[in-house]
């Protein structure tokens, strides 16, 4: 999956020096962060609103696209910002190793 975040963000940020109408993306940077998060907060309530409403294959497949457009934009405002994704994914492993270490710990009391 990771390889897949690196693909999209190398695609992220030659679209930052792009002309805004030959590209979503760009046309994104250009507008600001402003758009950006309010797109961010748009993709996040059709999430919710996606995950309320899972009842069959179909609606859980719209609730992937709606997940999918989310980490997208948060990809778009992590460009926008100068921030990488790799720092997010460092700081999930990071917690990730902290609890597998608290899990070990308790496994050997
Ligand atoms: N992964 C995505 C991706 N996911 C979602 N979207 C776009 O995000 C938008 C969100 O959906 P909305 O229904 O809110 O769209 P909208 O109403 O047209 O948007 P607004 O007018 O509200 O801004 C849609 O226009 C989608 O096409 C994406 N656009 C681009 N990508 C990737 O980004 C790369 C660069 O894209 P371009 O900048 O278009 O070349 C592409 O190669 C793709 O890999």
């Amino acid at each position: 999956m990771s390889d897949i975040l690196e693909q999209l963000a190398e695609v992220l940020a030659q679209r930052r020096q792009a002309s805004p109408d030959s590209s979503y993306v760009a046309s994104l940077h250009d507008k600001g962060l402003n758009k950006i998060l309010e797109k961010v907060g748009e993709e996040a309530t059709e999430t919710i609103i996606a995950a309320k409403d899972v009842s069959d294959e179909a609606s859980a497949k719209a609730l992937l696209a709606e997940t999918a457009d989310l980490w997208f934009h948060c990809m778009v405002m992590l460009s926008h910002l100068g921030l990488s994704h790799e720092a997010v994914l460092a700081e999930l492993g990071r917690r990730f190793g902290l609890s597998g270490l608290e899990e070990k710990a308790a496994r050997n009391q």
